[in-house]
């Protein structure tokens, strides 16, 4: 695991942002694993700049991204879906048939999941997937429980993930208290993984993911497995680390 700490969120975003802009030179036609959450914002805007400069295209990307709240169609304004397409797929030359995001509107749990990951798996896998960290330690919405959920599945959120999301929302009522995601078995089966974390409110669960036990009671830990993790943090959050 390699982990790289930078002076503040601007070069965190713009460090992440070149992990990813290689790895589209080296393989225009790589398939991308992203995230939503204000994390990964700077990035997207660094990637987008990247594109109006003409140094990358995402032309033959194509993207699966994490997950979605269940009950939120793509044209609702807290959707992932929608998240996504305000921060990058709009504003990049990505062919929107090749961008994925687990479908929220479906309510038929089983099917909307089993198509995303086999979706996934026809694509031949995810070859770089980008993650953000939240407070409990959960990747994508997989939340502290006793075991690893392996593939795609219906999470119940946990409380304080509904309060920590309800910033976005008018009222803390309006937040979804299911999703769908990618399990922590689809993230594992990426070839690389990036991890990128901002802010003091985060240096504790840095510490805890990626220098305490590897447990499903903090889902992340289970990154120290994965033979290919790039973790870039600003000095806030990786102020335990050092
Ligand atoms: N489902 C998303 C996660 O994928 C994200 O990593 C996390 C952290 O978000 P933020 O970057 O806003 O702290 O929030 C949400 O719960």
């Amino acid at each position: 695991m390699n982990i790289v700490i930078t002076d503040d969120y601007a070069a965190m975003s713009r460090a992440a942002a070149d992990v990813i802009a290689s790895r589209i030179k080296e393989d225009p036609r790589c398939v991308l694993g992203l995230a939503t959450g204000s994390t990964p914002i700077g990035l997207y805007a660094e990637l987008v700049s990247d594109c109006n400069a003409g140094e990358i295209s995402f032309g033959e990307v194509s993207t699966y991204n994490l997950d979605e709240y269940r009950g939120l169609a793509g044209d609702h304004e807290q959707s992932y879906r929608h998240f996504m397409q305000k921060h990058l797929f709009d504003l990049v030359d990505i062919d929107p048939a090749a961008t994925h995001v687990p479908d929220g509107a479906n309510d038929d749990a089983e099917a909307a999941c089993w198509d995303y990951e086999q979706s996934i798996f026809e694509a031949g896998g995810i070859d770089l997937q980008l993650l953000g960290l939240g407070h409990n330690g959960h990747i994508g919405f997989n939340e502290p429980s006793d075991e690893f959920p392996v593939n795609t599945h219906l999470v119940k959120l946990h409380e304080r993930t509904i309060e920590a999301n309800s910033r976005l929302f008018d009222h803390i009522d309006e937040v979804p208290r299911e999703a769908y995601t990618m399990g922590v078995g689809t993230i594992m089966h990426a070839a690389e993984i990036l991890v990128v974390a901002s802010g003091s409110d985060k240096a504790q669960i840095v510490y805890d993911a990626f220098f305490g036990p590897v447990t499903p009671q903090v889902p992340a830990s289970i990154l120290q497995l994965h033979p290919n993790v790039t973790v870039i943090v600003d000095e806030e959050a990786g102020a335990l680390c050092v």
